[in-house]
């Protein structure tokens, strides 16, 4: 890659350097060709070198392009992999905080703009320099009062750059900020499109990103107005200072201190340098863009995984199955970073192979307290422990493959259904095993309507399988956490979109299947709190009982009082004020 972008760095100077060579044949062909007695076959050497040279000018340029075009693009993408791996790695807190516009933007626009810079920008802001400085000392060469005329132009360019630089920049970061919550704007609608007609909230949604695109575009024609000044000072001053030394420089040749040809030199030079000049305006505009770019590119790659695998992960004694909660305290920081506690002092066990449920009021922290065995969030405080052994210290890679979860609100991907069940299916198996594993989860979690799509477990479904309806994705989403078959369940109120039956028939094939597998589960229904050994009860972050349901229901209040709102939705939303308190 490194000679790649040397090589075309020397053909970009090249063709700067050609282009100051014209002028000075020029001067020499005024000089000492065009006179009255000049021979006519020395005007054509002179011209044929001038074309010549005018060739080799544009050959350097295609091969400058030919050059740079796939180091620039090779780190683009390099960068786009590594921002995707990074992604991928941080934890779920972070992708809580970061709206997804905003790293679609990171991780698209920013980079091409990047590859832009580094395939031209960069290249041609040395060269441009080069340029403009051997051609101010040719320009000295000819005549140094015309050269100093020249330099001194060159102050209010600088003064007005040093502005132009603070303003643009701030423009720049602004911009490419709204343009992410722009793309934010976009994903979430599509994503909600269905409750956006639903509500009748078109008009809301469209005059909302009217706004948003309308202040977008205030800021890039902020930015083009900062840009189009500057531009005109770096244009209108040169000319300013041409026309000074034309009266100067006809003065010198009539006082015979200076050549015609050198005085046509001179301004045949002034022209060549006009245009990196000019170019040196949009070129700083450019990189300022892309710092902002990379400076954006780096605050998400500089974000720092605080869920990672110990430097010498260890192994659990045995795999006993056995899910353990030790003092678990949890808080999520708030917008101003202070400590929400949702989870106070969580004492629990799963024993081996048992069935528990997670039963509570609504926002009680159940969903939370799940997350912590999979380690998507790290408990404040305690230990959450699996087979036995603290999950920090675990390689976190082999932590989630001990555990499947399934949750409320799923994700499938927009592959086929076979690749979404069996996204998680233990590795090593043969076609044959696969295809029973299927198969076995797709039955347990009644989702075999999968066979009869018109592709059968080959359809494709849409992203995040918008074509089927919820129970179906719930089925399908289900079906993936079996057939992980995991020696730990994690599930969040999986059946809440299933109808009656089909969740007892879901029921029934589960209490087969989750025979031998710790399983913990959130129920929103008493019909899934049918499905556990025991009920854990939580409350006030901390768990107020467990027991057998039938125990909890003869022995505490606040449990029936759970387990009779959890009867009608409706009452749900009434009750946090009454227990929150
Ligand atoms: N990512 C988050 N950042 C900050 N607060 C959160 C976050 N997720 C949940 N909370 C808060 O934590 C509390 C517990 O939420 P959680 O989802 O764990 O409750 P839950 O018992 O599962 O509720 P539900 O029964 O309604 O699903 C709620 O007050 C919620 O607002």
């Amino acid at each position: 890659m490194l000679p790649r972008l040397i090589g075309g760095f020397f053909c970009a100077l090249g063709a700067g350097i050609v282009a100051l060579a014209i002028p000075q044949v020029l001067a020499k062909l005024v000089n000492e060709v065009l006179h009255y007695n000049g021979a006519s076959g020395e005007v054509w050497f002179a011209v044929s070198i001038i074309a010549a040279l005018g060739f080799l000018e544009a050959l350097l340029i295609f091969l400058r392009r030919q050059f740079v075009l796939k180091p620039a693009a090779g780190v683009e993408t390099d960068m786009r992999i590594h921002f995707y791996q990074h992604l991928q790695r941080l934890p779920v807190s972070f992708h809580e905080r970061w709206g997804s516009g905003q790293l679609l933007s990171r991780s698209m626009s920013d980079l091409s703009l990047l590859r832009r810079w580094l395939a031209f920008g960069a290249m041609m802001l040395i060269v441009d320099t080069v340029t403009v400085i051997t051609g101010l000392t040719l320009m000295f060469f000819h005549s140094w009062i015309l050269g100093l005329l020249f330099l001194l132009g060159s102050i209010p360019i600088a003064i007005k750059a040093y502005h132009f630089r603070n303003d643009f920049r701030a423009a720049s970061r602004l911009s490419q900020d709204q343009a992410g919550d722009l793309a934010t704007a976009v994903e979430e609608s599509v994503h909600g499109i269905r409750v956006i007609k639903a509500f009748g909230r078109g008009r809301d949604m469209y005059e909302g990103f009217n706004a948003q695109a309308k202040s977008l575009q205030e800021t890039e024609l902020s930015k083009a107005r900062t840009l189009a000044s500057f531009l005109l000072t770096v244009v209108a001053v040169p000319e300013v200072i041409l026309g000074i030394g034309l009266v100067i420089g006809i003065a010198q040749v009539a006082a015979g201190t200076l050549s015609v040809g050198s005085l046509v030199a001179f301004f045949a030079i002034a022209a060549v340098i006009a245009i990196p000049v000019e170019a040196m305006g949009m070129l700083l505009g450019m990189t300022l863009s892309t710092k902002t770019a990379l400076d954006r590119h780096f605050e998400v790659m500089d974000a720092v995984n605080d869920i990672t695998s110990p430097d010498s992960p260890a192994t659990p004694g045995e795999f006993t199955g056995a899910v353990e909660l030790e003092h678990v305290r949890f808080s999520y920081p708030d917008e101003a970073g202070r400590a929400r506690p949702i989870l106070a002092d969580i004492n629990l066990e799963i024993r081996p192979g048992e069935t528990m449920a997670l039963v509570g009021i609504t926002g009680s922290g159940k969903s939370t307290l799940l997350n912590l065995v999979p380690r998507l969030h790290d408990a404040t405080a305690g230990t959450v422990k699996v087979h036995g052994m603290d999950v920090r210290d675990w390689d976190l890679e082999k932590l989630r493959t001990e555990i499947a979860v399934a949750f409320e609100d799923t994700t499938l991907f927009s592959t086929t259904i076979r690749e979404n069940v069996l996204m998680g299916a233990p590795a090593g198996l043969d076609e044959q095993q696969r295809e029973a594993l299927l198969a076995e989860a797709l039955d347990v979690a009644q989702a075999q309507f999968a066979y009869s799509l018109a592709d059968g477990v080959e359809t494709l479904i849409g992203e995040e399988g918008l074509s089927l309806s919820g129970g179906q994705r719930q089925r399908i989403a289900l079906a993936r956490a079996i057939a992980a078959q995991p020696r730990v369940l994690v599930l969040d109120d999986p059946l809440s979109a299933l109808d009656v039956r089909t969740e007892e028939a879901v029921t029934q094939r589960l209490r087969a299947v989750l025979e031998g597998t710790t399983t913990l589960v959130v129920a929103h229904r008493p019909s899934t709190v049918m499905l556990a050994d025991r009920v854990a009860l939580l409350r006030d972050g901390r768990i107020d009982a467990v027991g057998s349901h039938a125990h909890l229901l003869s022995t505490n209040e606040h449990y029936r009082y759970v387990i009779a709102s959890l009867d009608d939705d409706e009452q749900e939303s009434q009750i946090p004020s009454e227990v929150n308190r």
